[in-house]
């Protein structure tokens, strides 16, 4: 498979175009205010990876959660680096391997364990390679007495290969209110001024 710098992704065996991922509404990506950028740099620095866009979730509380999926939809390239970043309440971050392809002679291996890690504020997660390819992920909803947890930002880097990639998101990934910013001495969030 190609990806054509016009967006076009094409069957390089057989030369024909490929369809689409499937479209979201399209919603012209914003741009990134520098304390995100300044991160999105030494975030490069310290993977060597590189990244055009960011995508922030907010949690507000431990009910809030993103069930099991990968990241691979095909304007990130087959493998993909994507940077995750935690701020705020802890929540676990589980692993699961992509169910195998049933298989006539081989019966289907038994589903394993998710792996569990358990993210702190501050901490950072990279995930290369095939690993959107092989493994789906996903935050479940904290219960009992953690379902009052507080709020958890999570910030991904992630890169774009086609023009146009970054519109393929709903608009809640994309939101249209004004940007923030924290201010130290008031302790309050003021309108962002650029
Ligand atoms: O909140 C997280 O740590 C994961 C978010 C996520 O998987 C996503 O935005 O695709
Ligand atoms: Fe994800």
């Amino acid at each position: 498979m190609r990806l054509w710098k016009t967006g076009e992704v094409v069957d390089t065996s057989t030369g024909r175009k490929v369809e689409k991922d499937k479209n979201y509404s399209k919603y012209p990506p914003r741009p990134i205010p520098k304390c995100l950028d300044d991160l999105r740099i030494s975030t490069e620095a310290a993977t060597g990876c590189m990244f055009n866009f960011c995508l922030v979730n907010y949690y507000a509380s431990g009910s809030d959660s993103i069930s099991y999926h990968s990241d691979d939809e095909r304007f990130l390239g087959s493998l993909p680096a994507i940077a995750s970043f935690s701020l705020g309440a802890k929540r676990d971050f589980l692993m699961k391997h992509k169910p195998v392809a049933p298989n006539d002679n081989v019966p289907p291996p038994a589903e394993t364990k998710p792996i569990k890690l358990p993210l702190a504020s501050g901490d950072m997660i990279l995930m290369r390679g095939r690993t959107q390819a092989n493994w789906l992920h996903s935050i479940p909803r904290r219960t009992g007495k953690n379902a009052e947890d507080g709020g958890r930002i999570n910030i991904t880097f992630r890169r774009a290969m086609v023009k146009g990639g970054t519109e393929n998101y709903y608009n809640y990934n994309v939101g249209s209110g004004p940007v923030y910013k924290w201010d130290e001495t008031r302790r309050e969030m003021r309108l962002w001024k650029s």
